[in-house]
């Protein structure tokens, strides 16, 4: 009965695996917005909703404390993501941000915030279909407080205030499998500094290597290579959003970004994100585009570090240099930049890279899911154009 929440929800059932006759789209249609259940959904007797002030710096702070004490971590229990205030500011605010949609759990007594799920609007493409949707994230439980049946009430109460936004569909990703997977995407790492990610067991010497031997391979040039690579500016943005609408134009599943969209996910903020243009010396023209966001993990018990610097591909765009020579200038600007390493999907047109960069592959799989639209046919991860936070 693992999965008896989602069997009653509006998402692909493994029973609907392989049936053709269910047409792609929406599972459930909308209602009248006045239809939708006006009142919160019931907590548990000690606990009230609250709506988290994403402004409010008090507020943030105890979200990211949260967060930082119980959210997602690696199979091995060693490691932990630690988004940091700045980032989850810059995730939860994006253009036509709704403050309902960051919803909070506390203890009524104490009011301590015990559990967090959030959306965000986005218009999502779906083959030549635009959608609005919810990108559904940061979903955690205290670990004091799992195996009470929360994270059921607070996913149907965030859906149930995104049907109040006349919104009816939603985007999120698990580490876990549930029903049912749009596609399924493995992640890789590019180490950067090689001897710490040894120390700490993210990575382990390779046979028949020493560290020095280790240290040599991973090794990089001190600046970047394409002439003209620099930081984006505001002034780039409409050439920008020209270059990723052509790009992910091709994939099956990609977001729908207009320049403000661009401007608040792609202009370069300090430790949360990181954007650069290839500017042709000649021309002046922005020809290609990388990104990567800065996503720390805390080290769970290591005597010499007790944070993991990481940076995680976001979008890129390659059209007069190479996808390979462009992800190798970000690896350049990572390391430049003291990041550990570098993470990247087998999303988009990533895999031509992966392998030549020296990506090896992570121990995990990232599922991403759609709720209440059928795919009628899982995805290939080449074929999805979306990356969330
Ligand atoms: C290294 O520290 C970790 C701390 C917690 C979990 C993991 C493994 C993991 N689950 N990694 C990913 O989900 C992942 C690997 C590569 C790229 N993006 C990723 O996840 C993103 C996107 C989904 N939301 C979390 C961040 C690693």
């Amino acid at each position: 009965n693992q999965h008896r929440f989602w069997e009653t929800q509006p998402v692909g059932q493994f029973k609907d695996a392989g049936d053709t006759s269910l047409s792609e789209g929406p599972i459930e249609q909308p209602t009248l917005v006045s239809a939708v259940k006006q009142e919160p959904y019931n907590l548990p007797a000690l606990y009230e909703w609250t709506t988290c002030d994403m402004d409010d710096d008090h507020t943030c702070t105890d979200v990211f404390t949260l967060l930082s004490n119980n959210y997602v971590e690696d199979d091995e229990n060693m490691f932990r993501f630690n988004y940091s205030k700045e980032f989850l500011q810059w995730a939860l605010r994006p253009p036509g941000y709704f403050k309902a949609w960051h919803i909070g759990v506390r203890v009524k007594a104490s009011k301590k915030l015990v559990a967090f799920i959030t959306g965000v609007p986005a218009r999502i493409r779906v083959r030549d279909e635009v959608v609005r949707m919810a990108e559904v994230n940061f979903l955690c439980v205290h670990k004091k407080l799992r195996s009470k049946r929360l994270a059921p009430v607070m996913i149907k109460e965030v859906t149930r205030r995104v049907h109040l936004e006349n919104i009816w569909q939603a985007a999120y990703t698990a580490g876990v499998v549930l029903p049912t997977p749009i596609t399924t995407c493995r992640y890789w790492h590019r180490s950067l500094n090689p001897k710490k990610l040894i120390d700490v067991g993210f990575s382990r010497l390779g046979a028949r290597m020493t560290m020095s031997r280790t240290i040599r391979l991973y090794k990089l040039p001190e600046a970047t290579v394409i002439p003209g690579f620099r930081k984006m500016e505001l002034r780039d943005v409409p050439a920008v959003t020209r270059l990723l609408r052509g790009y992910l134009s091709q994939f099956v599943v990609a977001p729908d970004l207009d320049d403000n969209d661009v401007e608040h996910w792609l202009l370069p903020m300090e430790n949360v994100i990181d954007s650069y243009v290839v500017e042709s010396p000649e021309t002046h023209e922005v020809t290609d585009f990388c990104s990567f966001y800065t996503l720390p993990s805390s080290i769970l018990n290591n005597q010499n570090y007790s944070v993991l610097k990481a940076a995680y591909s976001y979008y890129n765009v390659a059209t007069k240099s190479s996808l390979l020579q462009l992800m190798n200038d970000a690896l350049i600007v990572a390391k430049q930049k003291d990041y550990d390493v570098f993470n990247a999907l087998d999303v988009m047109h990533n895999e031509t890279f992966l392998k030549e960069l020296k990506f090896g592959p992570g121990d995990g799989q990232l599922h991403y899911y759609l709720y209440n639209y059928r795919i009628r046919n899982a995805l290939a991860p080449s074929e999805l154009g979306l990356v969330l936070l």
